[in-house]
């Protein structure tokens, strides 16, 4: 499972980690033999034995307590660099890989799988001193006596296949609970999302409690605790062995010299701390798998990147404003959805102008906002090319080609923040003119509030739009929460303003009122353009 996580970097910690934590049991285990001696009255414990002692003591506490402070270093590191290279991969991958799984799917591994893996480190440097000091221990017990050593192995062997049968088990038990943890975190986004609608449908509501996020949180608590006590169980069967062997040590005297038999069971009993601490962190280790398997599937589903996507600003990200874009037999073809007719589009042929106002129009479902995606180089066409003054847009020039656009999409994202330039006198100017002024200002770039209507909110958008400044614009169904003051002021004012000052500007709209503004008129109807009118 280690070899999903990204160790090189940490590799000097973990190797330091592990050093301290094997000095850290040695020390231990040489308390211990020290304790054995004093008591069988081998070491006469004077001033010089009792500052020794001290000394191995304190070799043994700043051992483990550094590896404990190395082990946590690297899990904070990891799961930082895992943070970041998944948070690179989202931007970077193409959109299809981020839509595809849906935001339940993505959330609880970003959120949940992910924090686990500082607990992993933790698990993996506790089971690792456990581990050092429990070796210690069977090495000094072999030491004391080879005879009852070997008594002692069968035992250590049947509690190890016990484990391992547990943790079999129980990561099955996991990886179901984590099944079911997803579930339960689908029913809480659908909770907050129809907020509203299940305040008004009582029957909903119910159901949706009732019949399916009482029952995913019970599996939940069903499976995961089944699975930890596999565990347990484990645990509780190890301990019983080892007690078992302990009364048959007691119950034959003989078999070592008293003042040795003291020393074998005061180490067994020993023993089993470190073995208690390894049993307590298998199950962590056990959640630490599932939850790292889960982080790796959903790296897997970003592999593909989208080559000079840079996640760095540039000086100057101001596009050069081309004078023609042209789609040459575009088509593009969506997975099949079950129990649906396949939907396509195009082949579409079609060139806007700097400066000209194009409307595209048509039925819903007709596929505007697929052509939109498709022009925006948000969808790659499966047929056909896009070109920019006759050069055509790539693989490798993509993301160059989509910084010519800004897009307000009907179902828009609100940024808190502008563009730099997004102050002074023009942008009161555009506040008061949208009639936001009274509503929201931008302090420091940012604005004081997006805690405002479907219609202002949008108002908003517009004015990051023209403030961004991009050479074309397009608007998917901008007006349509506009009232008719906007509506009329967006159509005949604002948009033929943008086209004076050289934007081109496309308009997705069922306003027919204003279709008399635009140059062009595009129509179309189950993914095919049937029309180009040109006014
Ligand atoms: N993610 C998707 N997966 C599969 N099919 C899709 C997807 N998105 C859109 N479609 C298909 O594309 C068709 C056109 O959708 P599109 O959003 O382009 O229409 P539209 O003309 O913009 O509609 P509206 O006027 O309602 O906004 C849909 O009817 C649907 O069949």
């Amino acid at each position: 499972m280690l070899r999903h996580l990204p160790l090189r970097p940490v590799l000097p910690l973990l190797v330091a980690s592990t050093l301290c934590g094997i000095i850290g049991s040695l020390g231990t285990v040489l308390v211990l033999a020290t304790i054995g001696q004093i008591l069988n009255g081998r070491l006469h414990f004077g001033p010089e034995a009792a500052a020794g002692f001290m000394g191995l003591a304190l070799f043994s506490v700043a051992g483990s307590g550094l590896s404990d402070i190395l082990t946590n270093m690297t899990g904070q590191r990891i799961t930082a660099a895992v943070r970041i290279d998944l948070a690179r991969r989202m931007l970077t991958a193409p959109l299809a890989a981020i839509e595809k799984p849906g935001p339940q799917g993505l959330l609880p591994v970003l959120g949940g799988d992910v924090d686990m893996i500082s607990d992993v480190a933790f698990a993996i440097g506790a089971i690792s001193v456990s581990a050092g000091i429990a070796i210690g221990c069977l090495i000094y017990l072999a030491w004391l006596s080879l005879a009852l050593f070997l008594w002692l192995l069968p035992i250590l062997v049947i509690g190890g296949f016990i484990q391992f049968r547990a943790r079999d088990r129980g990561i099955k038990g996991f990886w179901a609970g984590r099944a079911a943890e997803d579930r339960l975190h689908a029913h809480y986004r659908t909770i907050i999302d129809g907020a509203r609608e299940l305040r008004l449908d009582r029957r909903r509501r119910a159901r949706i409690f009732q019949h399916e996020v009482i029952p995913a949180a019970q599996e939940v608590r069903q499976v995961t605790g089944r699975a930890i006590a596999f565990f347990v169980g484990a645990n509780a069967l190890g301990t019983l062995l080892l007690f078992a062997f302990i009364t048959l040590v007691l119950t034959h005297p003989a078999m070592l010299p008293r003042d040795q038999m003291t020393s074998f069971i005061l180490i067994l009993l020993f023993l089993k701390g470190p073995i208690d601490q390894m049993m307590h962190n298998l199950p962590v280790l056990g959640r630490a798998q599932v939850a790292i398997r889960r982080i790796a599937d959903l790296t897997a589903r970003f592999t593909t990147f989208e080559p000079n996507v840079v996640l760095t600003e540039a000086p100057d990200d101001t596009p050069r404003v081309p004078a023609r874009i042209a789609l040459d037999g575009i088509t593009y073809d969506y997975p099949q959805v079950a129990g649906a007719a396949p939907f396509s589009i195009g082949p579409i042929d079609l060139t806007f102008q700097r400066g000209e106002i194009v409307f595209i129009v048509g039925e819903n479902g007709s596929g505007k906002t697929s052509l939109i995606k498709l022009l925006l180089g948000l969808m790659e066409p499966a047929q056909g090319q896009i070109t920019v003054d006759g050069v055509p847009v790539t693989h490798e020039t993509r993301d160059d080609y989509r910084q010519l656009f800004h897009t307000i999409f009907s179902d828009f994202h609100l940024f808190e923040d502008g563009p730099p330039p997004m102050q002074g006198a023009a942008l009161d100017r555009w506040l008061d003119r949208l009639d936001l002024a009274h509503k929201v200002s931008v302090q420091d770039g940012v604005f004081t509030t997006t805690d405002l209507s479907t219609g202002q909110r949008k108002r908003l958008a517009l004015v990051q739009a023209i403030f961004t400044k991009r050479p074309i614009m397009v608007f998917d169904e901008w007006a349509a929460d506009q009232d008719p003051t906007f509506r009329r002021t967006f159509y005949t004012e604002i948009l033929p303003e943008l086209a004076a000052q050289g934007a081109t500007v496309i308009v997705i709209s069922h306003d027919d009122r204003y279709f008399h503004i635009a140059n062009r008129l595009i129509t179309m109807e189950n993914g095919r353009m049937i029309e180009s009118v040109s006014a």
